[in-house]
């Protein structure tokens, strides 16, 4: 694949193979700037691995990541991961520091110190009142961590916002509102974010382009409108009946 101009992440012929598992096998992809993609995928289909290439979290066996054109592999880590944020799988906060701790890791790990004032605003961003800055993390609710979580990835005002399934442990409701916070949060800061769910209805509702994978491959590239008119193909369609037909059930039930 060759370079796409205006593709702020490109990937290229990514590969990685673990020693019985081929995780990610031949991706080529450009994402554009601005652009909300999600990931989505049955479990072990290579999403994590996937997305863990554009932090150099993983390594590839073979192909390239461009970040604004140029191969990550030749970035210094410090300075790649400065302008990418990332939302762990599991939350990840560290549980012997406080909210403001945690959210001043990232500056602090390249020699900054992050004021107090800012630390309150990102609190502001993610809807958490600023007294929380204090609390420890196992005073939260999971909703709370996630959201601090989110705090976290943004302090270095990174272009790119990477997020591994957020929303995961969250009830409903909660999952519901944070979804939408991101998304309002992409806007607002002008983001580049890719986001790896299980979910389609999340997908569907909240990124600009869906991504399907099967077996370390992209099987379906589509816009949400696109997806729920058919296209994508047979595995992202078996995807799309899932909350076509709750909905569908639902509106059965209101008659
Ligand atoms: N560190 C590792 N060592 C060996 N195999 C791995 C490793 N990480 C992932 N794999 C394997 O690679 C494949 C893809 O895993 P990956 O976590 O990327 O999938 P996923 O689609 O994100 O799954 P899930 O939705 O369950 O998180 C799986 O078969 C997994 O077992």
């Amino acid at each position: 694949m060759t370079e796409t101009p205006g593709a702020l992440l490109q990937l290229c012929d990514l590969c990685k193979s673990y020693e019985t598992t081929d995780a990610v096998s031949g991706v080529s992809l450009a994402i554009a700037r601005g652009e909300f993609v999600a990931l989505v995928g049955a479990s072990g289909s290579g999403k994590s691995t996937l997305l863990k290439t554009v932090n150099r979290l993983v390594e590839p066996t073979s192909g390239t990541v461009r970040f604004d054109g140029e191969p990550i592999a030749n970035l210094p880590l410090a300075a790649l991961r400065h302008r990418i944020g990332y939302v762990f799988q599991s939350i990840g906060l560290f549980p012997h520091m406080t909210v403001s701790e945690n959210i001043a890791i990232g500056p602090r790990l390249v020699g900054e110190k992050l004021a107090a004032r800012r630390v309150e605003k990102l609190l502001e961003l993610v809807d958490l009142d600023p007294a929380m800055a204090t609390r420890m993390p196992d005073e939260l609710s999971g909703g709370q961590r996630q959201r601090v979580g989110v705090a976290r990835a943004l302090a270095n005002e990174p272009q790119v916002l990477l997020m591994d399934e957020p929303f995961g442990a969250l009830d409903p409701v909660t999952r519901d509102a944070l979804g939408n916070r991101v998304r309002a949060l992409h806007e607002k800061l002008g983001l580049t974010t890719v986001m790896v769910t299980h979910d389609m209805a999340e997908a569907l509702l909240l990124a600009d382009r869906v991504l399907v994978m099967e077996d370390g491959r992209i099987v379906a590239d589509e816009a949400p409108q696109a997806l729920l008119a058919g296209a994508g193909g047979a595995i992202a369609q078996g995807l799309v009946a899932v909350p076509r037909a709750q909905a569908d059930r639902l509106a059965e039930l209101a008659r």
